[in-house]
C-alpha cells in the first residue's frame, strides 16, 4: 500500500466578503475541490499565478485554517480541526515555512528562543537537551552553535531562512508546507536554501508541499506537480511529465509565459539526489 503522508479530497475554501457600506455581502470560492495526495519523501509543488489559491490550499494543508468542504487526512488520520483542535502530536507533525524570513521571526527573540520555544511548549526535555538540540539544529542548517545567542536582524534573508527552516525542524515534523520559502531570495542564495531543503529532504523523510509561483524552483524541487487556476486543479502529474508534456492549455500558457532557466543545473542536481537515494537503498 502506498505510505500517503497527506491526503486531500475536495478540498474547498469559502470566504465571506463583506460588501462595504452599500454593497451587497458575498462568498468567495478560493480553493474548489482539490485532491491530492503525497507519498512520505516526496514533494508535491503547487503552482499557479497570483490569486490561484495556493496559500489558500496551504494553510488548510498547514493545519492553520479549517476548509470549508471535503477531508484532510495526515499520516492515515482524517483531520477536523473545527471539531477537534489538533492536539499537540499532531500539530508537531506538520510545520510551515514561509516566504518572508524578515516577518516570520520576533525581532526581540533571540535565535535560541526561537528554536527551543516549540521544545519548551510540546517536550518534557530539559533546558540543556533543548540547547543541546537546538544547536544542533543550527549546524544541521548550515549555521553554527555560536549563532544561538544572537538576534534574527544580526542574520543574511538567507541565514535567516535557515533558522525558519531550523524552527520548522525542532519537533520531528513529516510533514513540511513550505510557502513560496526562497522568493524572497536571491538567485544564488535560492540555489543553497534549496539544496538545503533537498538535503534535509533526504536525511529525515520529509515530505514537502511546496508553493511556488517559479517553474525553475518547482523543476528543481519537485518530483509531482498540481497546477491550480482560479482555485481549481487544472492539471496534476510527475514533475516529468508536465515540464516536458503539459497538457491542459493553462499549464501550457503558464510555462510558455515563464521560461525555464538553468535547466542542466537542475537535472545534474536531480541526477546527483536520485544517485544519493539509489545508494541509500542499496
Ligand atoms: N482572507 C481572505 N478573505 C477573502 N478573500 C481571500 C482571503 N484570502 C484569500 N482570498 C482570495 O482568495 C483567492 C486566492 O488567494 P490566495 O492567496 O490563496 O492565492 P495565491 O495563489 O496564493 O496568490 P499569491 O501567489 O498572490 O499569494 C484570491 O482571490 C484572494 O483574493
Amino acid at each position: 500500500m502506498t505510505d500517503y503522508v497527506v491526503e486531500g479530497k475536495g478540498l474547498t475554501q469559502d470566504y465571506y466578503v463583506s460588501g462595504g457600506m452599500f454593497g451587497k455581502a458575498k462568498t468567495v470560492r478560493a480553493v474548489k475541490g482539490i485532491d491530492f495526495a503525497v507519498e512520505r519523501g516526496k514533494t508535491l509543488a503547487i503552482v499557479g499565478e497570483s490569486g490561484s489559491g495556493k496559500s489558500t490550499l496551504a494553510r488548510i494543508v498547514a493545519l492553520i485554517d479549517h476548509q470549508s468542504g471535503g477531508t484532510l487526512t495526515i499520516e492515515g488520520h482524517e483531520v477536523d480541526i473545527a471539531r477537534h483542535k489538533p492536539d499537540h502530536v499532531l500539530r508537531s507533525k506538520v510545520q510551515m515555512v514561509f516566504q518572508n524570513p524578515y516577518g516570520s521571526l520576533n525581532p526581540r527573540q533571540k535565535v535560541g528562543d526561537v528554536l527551543t520555544e516549540p521544545l519548551l511548549l510540546n517536550t518534557k526535555l530539559s533546558a540543556r537537551e533543548r540547547r543541546e538540540k537546538a544547536e544542533a539544529m543550527l549546524v544541521k542548517v548550515g549555521l553554527g552553535a555560536e549563532h544561538y545567542n544572537r538576534y534574527p536582524h544580526m542574520f543574511s534573508g538567507g541565514q535567516r531562512q535557515r533558522i525558519a527552516i531550523a524552527r520548522a525542524l525542532m519537533l520531528n515534523p513529516t510533514l513540511l508546507v513550505l510557502d513560496e520559502p526562497v522568493s524572497a531570495l536571491d538567485l544564488s542564495v535560492q540555489a543553497q536554501v534549496l539544496n538545503l531543503l533537498a538535503d534535509l529532504q533526504d536525511e529525515f523523510s520529509l515530505t514537502y508541499v511546496f508553493i511556488s509561483h517559479d517553474l525553475s524552483v518547482v523543476r528543481y524541487i519537485a518530483d509531482d506537480v498540481l497546477v491550480m487556476n482560479k482555485g481549481e486543479c487544472v492539471e496534476q502529474a510527475s514533475r516529468d511529465e508536465i515540464f516536458s508534456a503539459p497538457k491542459h492549455p493553462y499549464t501550457q500558457m503558464l510555462f510558455a509565459a515563464t521560461p525555464v532557466t538553468d535547466v542542466e543545473a537542475i537535472r545534474a542536481r536531480v541526477a546527483h539526489r536520485k544517485a544519493l537515494r539509489a545508494g541509500a537503498g542499496a
